[in-house]
C-alpha cells in the first residue's frame, strides 16, 4: 500500500466527530477502498476541553484552524466548521493556495464562494470536494456530476433540508406545534448553527444553487433563487392539504428554460409547497431528502437517503477523502469554471402553475366577495375553496386551490387584497407541485 493520506479535520461538532468515528469504525474498509490508510494527523476546533465520545488525544491539537494550512504533514484540509465566510473561508482559501487538497459539507460558503474556490483548485491541481454539503448522505454530488455527466438535465428539484422535513412531517404525522418540533431537530443534530437558515429556506438554496450549477453547466447564482421557508405554515395548512389529496413539503426547484420562450432563463426558487400525495416527494418523511433530476437520455433520476445528522454527513465526507487517497477528482463543476456558461434569471411570475392560498379573514358578511373580486380582477380562477375552522390568530380560515395560470396574476390578486380591513394576517401562498 502507498503511503497514508493525511488528513486535518477543521470543526469537531455533529459532522467533524462522526468523520473520527465513521473512520474509527470502518478503518480497515475505507482502506482497502482507498487503496491506501486515511489517517487523520492534526484537528482544530473552539473548546479543547469538551467531550465528542472520540479520544482526540492522539491528533494533533490546533487552536487556529488556519495554520492546518500550510503543515507539512497534511495532504488534505476537511473544514467542518461552517459559515460562508470567516473562519472556513480563510482556511479554504489558505489550504488551497499552499497545494493542499480541500474538503467541505460547507453549503453556504459554495453558494457564495465556491466559483472563486474551485478555479483556485483547478488553477493548483488540487481536490475541491463538497458531496457533504447536498443532501447530507446522499451521493447526489457524484450522482449529477459522473453518473448523470453525459445528459442535458433541463431541471432538478427536490427536498433538501432535514431540519424543515423532519419539522414538515412530524407535525403532520403527530399534529404537533411547530417551535415545539424544531427545538427537536436541533437536540438530533440536523438544524444548522442559526436554525433559520433552516426553516427561512437560505440552507436548502444554497444547496439548490449548487446543484443548479451542477446540472445545467451555469455559474452558481445564489442570489436569484427566490426564498421562502416554513415559519408561517400552520397545523390547519397541513390538514387542509391533506384533505385536498396533498403533503406540505418544502421544496427547491431549478428549471433551465431555453431560448425563445417567455420563462427563458435559470428559475430557482425555494418554497413550501403542495405535492400530490402520490408523488414520489410525498413519501420523504422526517430527516429524508430527496433528489429528482430529468436528464434527456437517463429521464427522471430520484435519489433519496439521509439529508442531515452525524452518520450520513460523515459518510459523504469520507467518501470524497475516498476518492482523493484514490486521485480520482476533477473539475468541481463537472468542468472548469471558465466553461460554466452565465445564464440569466427567468423573469419572474411567468411561469404558469396551480396554487393553494390561505386567508385568515374577519368573521363578517363580504368577506368572500372581495377575496373572489380581487381573484377575478387579477384573472385567477378558483378550483375549490374551503372555509373551515379558524386560525391561531382568531380568524376565519378561507383556503382555495386556483386553476393553472401564470404565477404573476396569484400574486397580483394578493397585492390588490394588501391592507383590506376583511383580513387578519398575511395570506399564505404554497405553489402546487406540477412535475
Ligand atoms: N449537521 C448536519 O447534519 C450537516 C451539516 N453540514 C455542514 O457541516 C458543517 C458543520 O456542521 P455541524 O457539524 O452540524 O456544526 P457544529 O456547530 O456541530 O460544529 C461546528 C464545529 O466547528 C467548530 N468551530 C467553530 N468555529 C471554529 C473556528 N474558528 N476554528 C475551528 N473550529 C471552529 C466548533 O467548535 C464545532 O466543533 C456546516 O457547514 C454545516 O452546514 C452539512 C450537512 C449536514
Ligand atoms: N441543516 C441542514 C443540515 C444538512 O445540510 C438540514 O437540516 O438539512
Ligand atoms: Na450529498
Amino acid at each position: 500500500m502507498s503511503k497514508a493520506l493525511r488528513v486535518a479535520l477543521a470543526g469537531l461538532g455533529t459532522v467533524g466527530a462522526g468523520v473520527i468515528k465513521l473512520i474509527d469504525t470502518n478503518r480497515e474498509i475505507v482502506e482497502r477502498r482507498a487503496g491506501r490508510a486515511i489517517e487523520i494527523v492534526a484537528v482544530s476546533a473552539r473548546d479543547r476541553t469538551r467531550d465528542r465520545g472520540v479520544d482526540l488525544a492522539r491528533f494533533n491539537w490546533v487552536d487556529d484552524a488556519a495554520e492546518l494550512a500550510a503543515r507539512e504533514d497534511i495532504d488534505v484540509v476537511v473544514e467542518l466548521i461552517g459559515g460562508a465566510d470567516g473562519p472556513a473561508l480563510t482556511l479554504a482559501r489558505r489550504t488551497i493556495a499552499a497545494g493542499r487538497h480541500f474538503v467541505t459539507a460547507n453549503k453556504a460558503m459554495i453558494a457564495h464562494h465556491g466559483l472563486g474556490l474551485a478555479g483556485d483548485a483547478e488553477g493548483k491541481g488540487v481536490a475541491f470536494k463538497y458531496e457533504a454539503a447536498v443532501a447530507g448522505g446522499i451521493p447526489v454530488i457524484k450522482g449529477l456530476r459522473e453518473g448523470a455527466a453525459a445528459n442535458a438535465i433541463g431541471r432538478v428539484y427536490g427536498i433538501l433540508n432535514g431540519t424543515c422535513n423532519y419539522i414538515l412531517t412530524t407535525m403532520e404525522a403527530e399534529g404537533r406545534d411547530f417551535a415545539e418540533v424544531l427545538g427537536e431537530a436541533q437536540r438530533l443534530g440536523y438544524a444548522e448553527a442559526d436554525p433559520s437558515f433552516d426553516i427561512d429556506g437560505v440552507d436548502a438554496a444554497h444547496k439548490l444553487s449548487i446543484l443548479a450549477s451542477l446540472s445545467f453547466g451555469s455559474k452558481i447564482d445564489f442570489g436569484a433563487a427566490a426564498i421562502s421557508g416554513i415559519r408561517h405554515v400552520i397545523a390547519a395548512d397541513i390538514a387542509q392539504a391533506q384533505a385536498l389529496g396533498y403533503r406540505v413539503r418544502l421544496v427547491g426547484l431549478a428549471e433551465a428554460q431555453p431560448e425563445g420562450s417567455t420563462t427563458a432563463g435559470l428559475f430557482q426558487r425555494v418554497a413550501p409547497c403542495l405535492v400530490p400525495a402520490n408523488h414520489p416527494l410525498a413519501h420523504v418523511a422526517g430527516s429524508l431528502n430527496a433528489v429528482v433530476a430529468e436528464g434527456n437520455f437517463v429521464g427522471r433520476l430520484f435519489f433519496e437517503g439521509r439529508g442531515a445528522g452525524e452518520g450520513p454527513t460523515a459518510s459523504a465526507v469520507v467518501a470524497d477523502l475516498i476518492d482523493i487517497a484514490r486521485g480520482e477528482y476533477g473539475p468541481a463543476f463537472a468542468m472548469p469554471v471558465e466553461s460554466l456558461a452565465e445564464m440569466a434569471p427567468a423573469p419572474a411570475g411567468e411561469r404558469r402553475g396551480r396554487a393553494y392560498l390561505r386567508f385568515s379573514v374577519a368573521d363578517r358578511p363580504g368577506v368572500l366577495a372581495e377575496i373572489a373580486a380581487a381573484m377575478r380582477d387579477a384573472g385567477v380562477s378558483i378550483e375549490s375553496l374551503i372555509q373551515r375552522g379558524t386560525t391561531p390568530d382568531g380568524g376565519v380560515l378561507v383556503a382555495m386551490v386556483t386553476h393553472e395560470g401564470p404565477e404573476r396574476a396569484v400574486s397580483d390578486a394578493l397585492a390588490r387584497l394588501e391592507g383590506s380591513q376583511s383580513l387578519i394576517g398575511a395570506p399564505m401562498l404554497m405553489h402546487i407541485l406540477d412535475v
